[in-house]
């Protein structure tokens, strides 16, 4: 199988973290997609990934799986431990909602703010900007962050009991945040309690080099 994806970016950290966590990096050819040149918005690229976004998982058949939800839900299906996504229909559906959660409120709406109201990747990418719904995403990523401190006073995990998929997607959103230097409200001590507790995991801890 093959990964196109960027070695810092944060959502190819999502996969990145998935693939360590499964055990599975050694299966994966990583091949590299430069954004800075905007080779993620060329033609060719695009034939991979319409959306023209990274990561995008490569099967040997052919085919092509963009999306880190997605990608992360194969993956999890391919070997049984740990399992990511859930067990049961209602673990399933709860990390998957919380998941979903994580993007919305906090790794997309960073990444709004990035591609809006900062310089993003160059004018060459950035083709269209508006730098007050940028902001106002910025605001929206630190309400988030306060929602998700509220889950974990309440629960050890963003889905619960367990390390899941879920807790996947908002550490891509606190790996967005310290990139952008968006700091995380002081009061947020259980976010950063979570957070400081899912760095000491060796796969959220060398998800940069894992294709070097
Ligand atoms: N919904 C997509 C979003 C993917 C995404 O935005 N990826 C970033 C990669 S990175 O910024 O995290 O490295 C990207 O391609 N950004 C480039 C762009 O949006 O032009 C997913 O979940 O995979």
């Amino acid at each position: 199988m093959t990964i196109y994806d960027w070695h810092t970016g944060p959502y190819p950290a999502r996969v990145r973290i998935a693939l360590a966590e499964k055990g599975l990096q050694s299966r994966l050819r990583f091949v590299s997609v430069d954004l800075r040149k905007g080779e993620h918005k060329t033609e060719a690229f695009r034939a991979k990934n319409y959306s023209g976004t990274l990561p995008v998982l490569e099967l040997d058949d052919g085919t092509l799986i963009a999306e880190c939800t997605a990608i992360t839900e194969y993956v999890d299906a391919l070997d049984g431990t740990p399992v990511l996504t859930g067990r049961t229909p209602r673990e399933k559906g709860v990390i998957h909602m919380m998941s979903r959660r994580a993007e919305l409120e906090v790794l997309d709406a960073l990444s709004l703010y990035f591609h809006h109201a900062t310089p993003g990747l160059g004018p060459h990418v950035e083709v269209y900007q508006n730098p007050e719904w940028g902001l106002y995403q910025r605001d929206k990523a630190l309400r988030g962050m306060r929602y998700f401190d509220g889950v974990l006073r309440r629960q050890s995990f963003v889905a619960g009991e367990a390390f899941s998929m879920a807790d996947i997607a908002l550490i891509g959103g606190m790996i967005f945040a310290g990139l952008l230097r968006v700091p995380v409200p002081e009061e947020c001590e259980a976010l950063n309690a979570w957070y400081a507790r899912m760095q000491e995991r060796p796969s959220v801890r060398n998800w940069r080099t894992m294709s070097a």
